[in-house]
Formats: C-alpha cells, sequence, structure tokens
C-alpha cells in the first residue's frame, strides 16, 4: 500500500454503522468494510441486514448484525453494547438512521415531532456518549454524523426533520469542543437529495424536486455512495485536522 492509500485506509478499525439496513448507511458500511473495516450494522430487524452481511463479507471482514430500535431510550446504548461485545471496540461510529416526517408546520403534531428529535437527534447523542469511553480508552476514535443541508438552510415542511438536523449540527460542534482532546473527530456531513427509499418518498414528485434541482448550481441530487466517500474521509486517518465540521455534499445549493 502506498502513503495515500494507507491514510484512506480502515484496514484493522472496527465500525458501527446505524440505519445501515439500506440507503445510505447500507451504502458506507458496504464502502467501509471494502476500505478494510470490521462492521456492526444496526437496524430494527436483523433480517433486513441480510444483505449488508453477504456484501461485508464477501469484502473478507467480520460482519455483526445490531438490531435495535434506536428511537427507544434505552435502544442506542444497548446496540453500542452489542456491537462492541462482536467486534471488541468501536474505533469509528456513523449515525446514519433516520426519519423525514414532512408536512406543513401548522399540521406537524407533538408525536411527529419527538419521534423525530429521537432517532435523529437523541440517538446519535446516546450512541456517541455510549461509545466514547472506549474510543477514550483506545487513544481515540471518529464519529461521524448524517445530517442534511436542511441543517443549515430552511426547507418547507421540514420543521421538526429541519430542527432535528439543526441540532445534530450543533451536538456535532459540542462533542468536537468536549472530545478532541481524547483524540476524538466528530464530523457532520450535510448532503442535498439522495434518492434512497427517504428521499425517493418525498422527491419523487416534479412539482417539489425541480425547484430545489433550479437552485442548485450542480442541478441535480446526490448518490449514496457520494455520501459514503465523504463518510469514508472522515473515519479514515486522511481527514486527521477535520473536526466539528459540517461538510456540505449539496451541489453548491447553500453556496449561492
Ligand atoms: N435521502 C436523502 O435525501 C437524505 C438523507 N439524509 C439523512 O441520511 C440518513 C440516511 O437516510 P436514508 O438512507 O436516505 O434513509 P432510509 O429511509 O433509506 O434508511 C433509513 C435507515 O434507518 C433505519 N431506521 C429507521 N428507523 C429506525 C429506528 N427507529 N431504529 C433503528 N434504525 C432505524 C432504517 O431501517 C434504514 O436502515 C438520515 O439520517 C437522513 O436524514 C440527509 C440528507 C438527504
Ligand atoms: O436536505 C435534504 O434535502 C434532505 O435531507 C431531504 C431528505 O431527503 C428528505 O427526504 C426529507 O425530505
Amino acid at each position: 500500500m502506498t502513503d495515500w492509500q494507507s491514510r484512506f485506509s480502515l484496514a484493522g478499525r472496527t465500525a458501527l454503522v446505524t440505519g445501515a439496513s439500506r440507503g445510505i448507511g447500507f451504502e458506507i458500511a458496504r464502502l467501509f468494510a471494502e476500505a478494510g473495516a470490521d462492521v456492526a450494522g444496526v437496524a430494527r430487524s436483523a433480517a433486513d441486514l441480510a444483505p449488508l452481511r453477504g456484501a461485508v463479507e464477501g469484502s473478507g471482514r467480520r460482519f455483526a448484525a445490531v438490531a435495535a430500535d434506536l428511537s427507544d431510550p434505552a435502544g442506542p446504548a444497548a446496540a453500542a453494547r452489542a456491537a462492541e461485545d462482536a467486534l471488541g471496540r468501536i474505533d469509528i461510529l456513523v449515525n446514519s438512521a433516520g426519519i423525514a416526517l414532512v408536512a406543513p408546520a401548522l399540521d406537524l403534531d407533538a408525536q411527529a415531532w419527538d419521534r423525530t428529535m429521537a432517532l435523529n437527534l437523541r440517538a446519535p447523542f446516546l450512541l456517541s456518549q455510549a461509545v466514547a469511553p472506549g474510543m477514550i480508552a483506545a487513544g481515540g476514535g471518529k464519529i461521524v454524523m448524517i445530517s442534511s443541508q436542511t441543517g443549515v438552510v430552511a426547507m418547507k415542511d421540514h420543521a421538526a426533520y429541519a430542527a432535528s438536523k439543526g441540532g445534530l449540527n450543533a451536538l456535532t460542534k459540542s462533542l468536537c469542543a468536549e472530545w478532541a482532546g481524547h483524540n476524538i473527530q466528530v464530523n457532520a456531513i450535510c448532503p442535498t437529495v439522495v434518492m434512497t427509499p427517504m428521499g425517493r418518498a418525498v422527491w419523487s414528485d416534479p412539482a417539489r424536486a425541480d425547484p430545489l434541482l433550479a437552485a442548485t448550481p450542480l442541478g441535480r441530487f446526490g448518490e449514496p455512495v457520494e455520501v459514503a466517500d465523504a463518510a469514508l474521509y472522515l473515519a479514515s486517518s486522511a481527514s486527521g485536522l477535520v473536526n466539528g465540521a459540517t461538510l456540505m455534499l449539496d451541489g453548491g445549493f447553500t453556496s449561492v
């Protein structure tokens, strides 16, 4: 391996990836295994993780399927414990599980608000809190939050979702400040729309998608692998100086 390859390699590392049964989380977990990491994937059902097991083990890496409801207050810590038990330790945490309950602000009820915050904001905090002691004991670690451009700029019908992602960006900075002294780097990725099951559910209607595409300098949405590539950078030693960042993968939407 050349020097640059070893900086981007995850050989010898272990990663816990949430929302790993499909979409962005699946692609991140698959790529991390290709890059050399053993992977624990979290989803609500272990059966849904069978395709990921095939991909990770096909890359010659170890895989642990962790079934947990991360919106339950006890779910994140239990998932972290199960992943640590299976892989020995967690070097990298990627918080990708999330939901988008899209509705006009006047129609959002307290239950939708609470469901959104529980999964999109509380679970990443509790998971980070659960893996941090092991990272501190090991001399460092990497935490990557999958946030959204809506955490930075307004988007109609996304009040709860946007608030959860804005909170996640703030959490990223807080954890960076608290844990940098332990060599734990905490960063967030803010993608534009990505055509995963979540993206398709909301953005397949041209009446909603076309104005956003027109306002996006690159004129297109993202692909799961583009988010995975950014996550690999933030999880690898190549990103050694990046901390507390919100990395925009938005085709320029928030720059103009
Ligand atoms: N798809 C998009 O357009 C964008 C997505 N994002 C963010 O990226 C992340 C991943 O999104 P997608 O892959 O598109 O979503 P998705 O809906 O395709 O996949 C979500 C994943 O989260 C898991 N999950 C859902 N509820 C859960 C729960 N209670 N407990 C445990 N796991 C649960 C699902 O099983 C699934 O694996 C989310 O945080 C989302 O907010 C950010 C910007 C754009
Ligand atoms: O930044 C975005 O755009 C999103 O996060 C949108 C999600 O894809 C989504 O589907 C919520 O509408």
